[in-house]
């Protein structure tokens, strides 16, 4: 095995499969997090029923991507919680279209919202509920 190092960090990791070829692998980690929250889609016509308030039971899965570091870690879960945690407090129990930046909280724009505040995300599915997602990566 052929590790690059920067620093501290391992940026790359090379391994010979067992045909002879290397690889360069790639690491991701993911944590899901949930928040309740109610909201409604301004945009869309009148008559259709997500312009009307209601609430969802939101399930986000937010991935990492990265080298390994000293400890075998592309980042320890509970840094993702203390990155991640502040941002659930912001939109659970809340009224999305309060909150800056979610005036029209799709869940396209919920999506984006959390992937431009989480630092080192590779990507952010939200579940409105166990069918439908959305992703930013
Ligand atoms: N591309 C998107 N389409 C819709 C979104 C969205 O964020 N992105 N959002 C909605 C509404 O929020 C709506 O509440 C969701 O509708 P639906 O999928 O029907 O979910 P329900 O929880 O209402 O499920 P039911 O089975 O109808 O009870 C709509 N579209």
């Amino acid at each position: 095995m052929n590790k690059h190092f920067s620093s501290q960090r391992i940026v790359s990791e090379r391994r010979s499969r067992s045909d002879g070829d290397d690889v360069v692998l790639t690491t991701r980690i993911g944590r899901t997090y949930r928040f309740e929250s109610a909201h409604r889609l301004p945009n869309l016509p009148d008559g259709h029923k997500c312009k009307n308030l209601h609430g969802h039971n939101y399930r986000m899965e937010v991935v990492m991507q990265g080298g390994l570091d000293g400890r075998g870690f592309v980042k320890d879960f509970a840094e993702m919680d203390a990155e991640v945690g502040p941002l659930i407090k912001l939109v659970d129990h809340r009224l999305l279209n309060d909150v800056e930046g979610l005036e029209n909280p799709t869940a396209e724009i919920i999506a984006s919202w959390f992937f431009e505040r989480i630092p080192d995300c590779e990507s952010v599915r939200i579940y409105e509920n166990d069918d439908c997602w959305a992703e930013v990566s």
